[in-house]
């Protein structure tokens, strides 16, 4: 992936929900829409269901990139694929049977994702890394919006691309919690294809600087220039 551009997905669950319009149009310039679901249960929060992402996908192009931080992965991506995701990220550590849910997302014509939590090392993805669209790599524990990045998820990056040569796989990565325009060029280096940010867009005045902000910052850590 190294000529295709690092795509920028602001995470909505730090916008402002009570001008959720206005806040998709200051991210029009950003790539996806990133869409926490939590569930209370895998994660103690509670945030968006199917109709949020419908709602996204029916306002403006940004396309729908659906986390699912819950314990059922398997019982309702259907919902979330009937809403319109256009990417949809089930963990790992929750799927009963992950490959049934890849085809699931792809018989719906959506790009299918597994995320790791910072405790999972990328060998749990082996058998299954031919058949994904993309891998989401955690960089904070899930569940809230403003942490701060582990930092040994650059090395995981790294191991990551190692295992996709071996096993001929090329899926994206995308990196998720903590990221920000400081950090960026490392991530993008270490081996991300998409940023989540949260709090780095929407906890900035002006939104659309700050997905440009990230955006050089990717080119930067891709290309090595500035
Ligand atoms: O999935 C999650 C958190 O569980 C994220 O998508 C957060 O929304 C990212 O927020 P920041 O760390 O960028 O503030
Ligand atoms: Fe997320």
């Amino acid at each position: 992936m190294e000529d295709a551009p690092v795509l920028i997905a602001p995470s909505l669950l730090s916008a402002d929900l009570l001008d959720l319009r206005s806040e998709l149009e200051a991210i029009e310039t950003a790539d996806w829409a990133h869409i926490d679901v939590m569930d209370g249960h895998y994660v103690p929060n509670l945030t968006f269901g199917p109709a949020m992402v419908a709602a996204v996908r029916r306002q403006g192009d940004l396309a729908a990139d659906v986390h699912l931080m819950v314990t059922n992965p398997d019982e309702c991506v259907g919902l979330y694929l009937d809403a319109g995701a256009d990417v949809v990220s089930f963990h790992m550590e929750a799927a009963r049977h992950p490959h049934r849910i890849v085809s699931q997302i792809h018989a719906a014509g959506a790009k299918a994702a597994v995320a790791l939590n910072p405790g999972t090392p990328v060998g749990a993805l082996e058998a299954l890394l031919g058949e994904l669209d993309m891998v989401l790599v955690m960089s904070v524990d899930p569940g809230f919006g403003g942490q701060s990045f582990i930092p040994s998820t650059l090395g995981k990056l790294r191991d990551l691309r190692r295992l996709c040569e071996r096993v001929g796989a090329a899926p994206l990565v995308e990196v998720d919690g903590g990221v920000g325009d400081v950090n960026a060029a490392d991530i993008v280096a270490a081996g991300a294809d998409v940023l989540v940010a949260g709090s780095s867009v929407f906890g900035r005045p002006d939104r659309a600087a700050a997905v440009e902000r990230l955006r050089r910052a990717g080119y930067l850590g891709r290309t090595g220039r500035a």
